[in-house]
Parts: C-alpha cells; structure tokens; sequence
C-alpha cells in the first residue's frame, strides 16, 4: 500500500499554531504522513514574534539530504526561508525531487514582524518561485511579488494569472483574507481562473491560516488529487479551522484543526 507522504520545510512555532507545527498537524489530520526540515527557530506566540534563531545553512542541507536519501515524498511545501543562502540550498535540493511544490511565499507574520530578510525576497521571487507548481500569496505578498497594489478581485484574478505568466509559477493561488467581504480566493492554473468563496467569519484568532490551507493543499496533492479538487478541499479545511479557532492566547489564537473532523461528527 503507497502512504501518502508530505514534508513542510519551513520555520517553527512554539505556540503551535503557525510554521511546521501548523503543518504537521495539518497533514495528521487529513491522513498524509508528515515530515518537517527546519530553517528557522522562531520564539513567537499570539501576540507576534519575540526572538529568531536561523539554523546553519549546513544543517539545512544536511535535514534535505536526510530525508530524500531514505524516505518517499509525495509533495512538499516551503514557508519561512529566512536568507538568499538558504533559499539556494532548497533551489539546489528541488531537482533531486519529483514531486508537487507547494510555496507559501511566507515574508511577514500576522503581527507585522518579518520573517525573511528584505534583500532575499528578489531571489525567492526569480530563483524559487519558478519551481513552484503552485504558489499561495496572500494579498501583501502578491502586491510584493508584482510589485503593484491589489485592491479589487478583479485585481487579484490579474494578480493570479500574472504570477504565472510573467514569474513563472506553474500556479498561483492569491488568497482574499486581506480584502473585505466574503473570503474568496482565485487560483490561476496556467489555463483558467477558478474562484474558492466562503463567508467571512467574524474572528481574531486566524494565526497560521495561511500555513494550514498551504499544508493542505501539500497533503492533498500528495494523495494525487488534482490541483482544483486539492485547493476546493483544502478551502472547506481552513474555512472549518477558523469557523472553531481557539480563544487561547492574549493575542490572535490558532486554527482547530481537528474541527473537519469533529463536523464529520467524530470526536
Ligand atoms: N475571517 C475569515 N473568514 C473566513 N476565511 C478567512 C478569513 N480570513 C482569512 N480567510 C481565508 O483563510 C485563508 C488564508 O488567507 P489569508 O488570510 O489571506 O492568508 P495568510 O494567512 O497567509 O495571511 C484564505 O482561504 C482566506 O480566504
Ligand atoms: C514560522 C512561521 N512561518 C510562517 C508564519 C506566518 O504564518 P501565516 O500562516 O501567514 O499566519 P500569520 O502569521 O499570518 O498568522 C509564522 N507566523 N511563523
């Protein structure tokens, strides 16, 4: 029997609910098994970021090697990659793969603190990106990536295709959290725009949103979906995971992500 298999390479989360934390338990829960290579240690929680320690860039490498000299992957996806020379190591990885890369072009967390140095974002951009089979922007990171701001859908779909066509994505995923109305999301596929729509829900607690729907859409690809059903069932997760976040914390509280389970009626 195949097990599906999901590595996230990605920073940490103490508090639980972002970075490879978040991605782990995402994956345990829609039943990929899961596998994690650091880049960073974060010491953040709710309230934002206190400390950040980047791992050596050696020992980057070494946790890749680690993993694609013994164990299968069936997809994988990268958050926080803090330097340029990190980003290398993981470009330099990319080929010994075949499998689906999903990028959370991870720049800044919630509470504004930064998460990848400024200089190395012109390189995740031209270097990374293009390895990408699809790419998850939220609306600052796309207005980042094109360099241009997004204030309507109609913004975002251009945003969505333009991620595509001028970057080189294979596709591109620009995610509505940032705008107001419905959350509605548009995934440019190299072919046609499709749109993933859900109501907004009233709520702080949305730390590590963005990591939950990237880990996913990872875990679904890794059981062979396709890219839409994948995205379309990793839509109705997140959307449940915020629909019953957690009031813990003094600041913006994680996602449940046990809660598709519990609408399944198990507990
Ligand atoms: N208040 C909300 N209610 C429902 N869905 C939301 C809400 N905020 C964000 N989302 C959804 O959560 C996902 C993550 O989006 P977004 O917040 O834009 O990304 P990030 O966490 O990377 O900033 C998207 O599907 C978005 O539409
Ligand atoms: C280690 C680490 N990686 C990524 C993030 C950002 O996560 P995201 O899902 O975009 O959630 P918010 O930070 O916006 O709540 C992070 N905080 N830490």
């Amino acid at each position: 029997m195949r097990i599906p298999c999901s590595l996230t390479i990605a920073g940490t989360d103490p508090s639980g609910g972002a970075g490879i934390q978040a991605d782990l338990k995402t994956f345990q829960e829609i039943k990929s098994y899961g596998m994690s290579v650091i880049t960073s240690v974060v010491a953040q929680n709710t309230t934002g970021v206190q400390a950040v320690h980047h791992l050596p860039v050696e020992i980057l490498r070494n946790q890749l090697e680690s993993i694609s000299s013994d164990m299968p992957i069936h997809a994988f996806k990268t958050g926080m990659i803090a330097s340029k020379e990190m980003m290398k190591a993981i470009a330099d990885w990319i080929p010994e793969v075949s499998a689906p890369y999903v990028m959370d072009p991870v720049m800044v967390a919630q509470s504004g603190d930064p998460l990848i140095e400024e200089e190395s974002r012109t390189w995740l951009r031209d270097q990374l990106l293009p390895f990408a089979s699809v790419v998850t922007p939220n609306i600052p990171e796309a207005e980042d990536l094109l360099g241009k701001k997004i204030e309507t859908t109609e913004d975002m779909q251009i945003a969505a295709e333009e991620i595509v066509t001028k970057l080189g994505a294979g596709a591109s995923l620009v995610k509505g959290g940032h705008l107001n109305g419905k959350a509605v999301d548009f995934l440019f596929d190299g072919d046609k725009i499709h749109s993933f729509s859900a109501e907004r829900i009233e709520t702080k607690n949305l730390h590590g949103t963005g990591c939950t729907y990237s880990a996913a859409i990872t875990a679904y690809l890794s059981q062979d979906c396709d890219l839409v059903q994948a995205v379309d069932q990793s839509k109705h997760f997140v959307t449940a995971a915020i629909r019953s976040s957690f009031n813990i914390g003094s600041g913006s509280g994680p996602t449940n992500h046990w809660a598709i389970r519990e609408e399944a009626g198990h507990k």
